[in-house]
């Protein structure tokens, strides 16, 4: 069984290093002429993933727009996420979860096997990154990833993630590190947001030397782009997976115009990338 974290550094080898956000909002729905039903977001998905398959790095399925239609909208993400498995291309399911380990365990199944199964999804480890240590070990049994919320895109973000010396993130950075170093390496990263700017080297965090892939979404809609990127991550920028979703989902809903959106993302991306090399 190979590991999230070698499908995911293929995949990144392979196709380059942009996520596709899929977020099928109301707006989106209607600029592209989609009923604002399961059904519309359903057709929207598999669009998407239609024209992006063969150049997204991985799919990032946002669950509350699934969820906003009830059962038939889950039935969709489903649907989703098994287009996304049978293109081959590594999915993250965004659910944003954490709870108590006992509890963990059932969204580990949830979304790591049976008919949700992604390759990995979001946790938030608000109640602890500890919390979600038997997670860690449940997904790399299961040959699945994690992605740890560590310093999220939103403003808002800074006023607990910051707090504290060591700061709450910096913890989250370290036991994260320690989940790659003796769970599995590489099949549990950081979510980073690209619009941080400084706040992790004035926290002493070392981005850099995180021994895993950092998810950055804050790309195009919430306004980061290249210098962000580089800004943010310096040296770790090769370990990016850059996430984007408004900015290339405006471009539908024809398949030009996605593969024309993701093109914008991908040269932003790698215009930071290749600036990088000579730092
Ligand atoms: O976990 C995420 O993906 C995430 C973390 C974060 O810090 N900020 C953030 O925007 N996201 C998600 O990334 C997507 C961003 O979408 P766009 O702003 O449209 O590119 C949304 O689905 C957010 O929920």
């Amino acid at each position: 069984m190979t590991t999230f974290g070698q499908r995911l550094r293929q995949s990144m080898a392979a196709r380059g290093p942009v996520c596709a956000g899929i977020d099928p909002h109301a707006g989106l729905l209607r600029q592209w002429g989609l009923e604002d039903s399961a059904a519309g977001v359903r057709e929207f998905s598999l669009r998407t993933i239609d024209a992006l398959y063969d150049r997204a790095a991985a799919f990032k399925p946002q669950s509350a727009f699934y969820e906003r239609h009830g059962a038939a909208g889950v039935a969709a993400l489903e649907e989703t996420l098994r287009a996304c498995r049978d293109a081959e291309v590594p999915v993250i399911a965004d659910v944003k979860r954490g709870d108590i380990g006992s509890t963990m365990d059932g969204y580990a199944d949830a979304y790591l096997s049976g008919p949700l199964k992604a390759d990995a999804f979001t946790v938030s480890p608000y109640l602890g990154p500890g919390s979600l240590e038997a997670t860690a070990r449940r997904a790399a049994d299961l040959g699945g990833g994690l992605f740890v919320l560590a310093l999220t895109s939103n403003p808002e973000g800074a006023q607990i993630q910051h707090a504290g010396s060591p700061s709450v993130a910096g913890r989250v950075v370290e036991a994260v590190a320690a989940w790659n170093e003796e769970i599995a390496p590489g099949s549990f990263g950081l979510v980073v947001g690209a619009t941080i700017g400084d706040g992790a080297r004035r926290l002493g965090i070392d981005l850099p030397s995180f021994p895993g892939v950092f998810l950055a979404p804050g790309i195009g809609a919430q306004g980061a782009g290249a210098d962000e990127l580089r800004q943010v991550f310096g040296s770790g920028i090769a370990r990016v997976l850059a996430s984007a979703s408004r900015s290339i989902l405006a471009g539908g809903p024809t398949a030009a115009g996605l593969r024309e959106g993701f093109a914008r993302t991908l040269a932003a991306v790698e215009s930071a990338l290749g600036q990088s090399e000579s730092r």
